[in-house]
């Protein structure tokens, strides 16, 4: 499903936080929205999964928009936050449960859903053990499990490899992109790390609140002249790391 946002303005009282932001979110693919610190990524994350209420502009899920038909679009996604929401005392299944529940699925609904979600992750094993003994990576993946559980079309991830390690965060890179390829999931993955971009992937560049370049990360270098994604960026910016 894609993803329109159009003519997006966001202001937190006299401080300007989104300017006329447009652009869109390709279907089935790891979309990347590109950002150093301040770009205003959070608070589009916040005005996609309706945390904040649109000032000005609309966004589009498929042909569902948020201002007019606000909860239709909301089934449509799933959203892991930067800070992670799981209860630590819980098991990995009982975390599971309780948002199914929330989202008004009833048990039974519920019980295949979570078992292929948590197989699907590789923590099927785990299920039973509280999230407090899983490491950053695997809380991560819970945390991804709950957001598909209720089958939505769009994911969004901000800043989903804070806090991994190395190994952990090319693991989620690659394990996002399966879903990507396997079930045609939209996914939005907000970063400043510049080598979790693949080159055919769509980019978009977000820097003081306003749409500095859409296009692939290939592209992206190419028409800026530069041989790297880095140098593209900071030739975008004037910053020389995206950080
Ligand atoms: N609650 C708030 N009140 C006032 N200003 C805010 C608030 N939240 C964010 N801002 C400002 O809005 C702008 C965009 O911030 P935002 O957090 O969306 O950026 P970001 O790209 O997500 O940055 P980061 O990577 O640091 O989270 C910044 O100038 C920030 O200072």
């Amino acid at each position: 499903m894609q993803l329109d946002v159009r003519d997006v303005s966001f202001a937190y009282g006299q401080r300007l936080a989104l300017q006329g932001v447009s652009f869109t979110v390709q279907s089935g693919r790891l979309n990347a929205l590109l950002g150093p610190n301040g770009a205003g990524k959070s608070t589009l994350m916040a005005l996609f999964s309706r945390l904040y209420r649109l000032q000005q502009g609309d966004i589009l899920l498929g042909e569902l928009s948020i201002r007019r038909q606000p909860r239709q679009a909301l089934r449509q996604l799933g959203v892991v936050f930067q800070q992670s929401t799981l209860d630590l005392d819980l098991s990995v299944r009982q975390n599971l449960a309780y948002h199914a529940a929330l989202h008004g699925l009833s048990r039974r609904q519920a019980a295949p859903r979570i078992e292929s979600e948590l197989q699907r992750q590789g923590l099927l094993e785990r299920q039973h053990e509280q999230v407090r003994q899983l490491n950053g990576g695997h809380r991560r993946r819970v945390e991804i499990a709950r957001a598909l559980l209720h089958e939505p079309k769009i994911l969004l991830l901000d800043e989903p490899s804070v806090g991994l390690d190395q190994a952990s965060r090319l693991a989620l890179n690659q394990h996002i992109r399966l879903l990507c390829a396997e079930r045609g999931l939209t996914v939005v993955w907000t970063t400043h790390l510049l080598d979790e971009i693949q080159a055919e992937d769509p980019v978009v560049v977000l820097h003081q609140g306003r749409i500095l370049a859409e296009n692939s990360a290939a592209e992206l270098v190419h028409s800026s002249g530069t041989a790297s994604l880095g140098d593209a960026f900071a030739r975008l910016t004037g910053q020389t790391e995206a950080a």
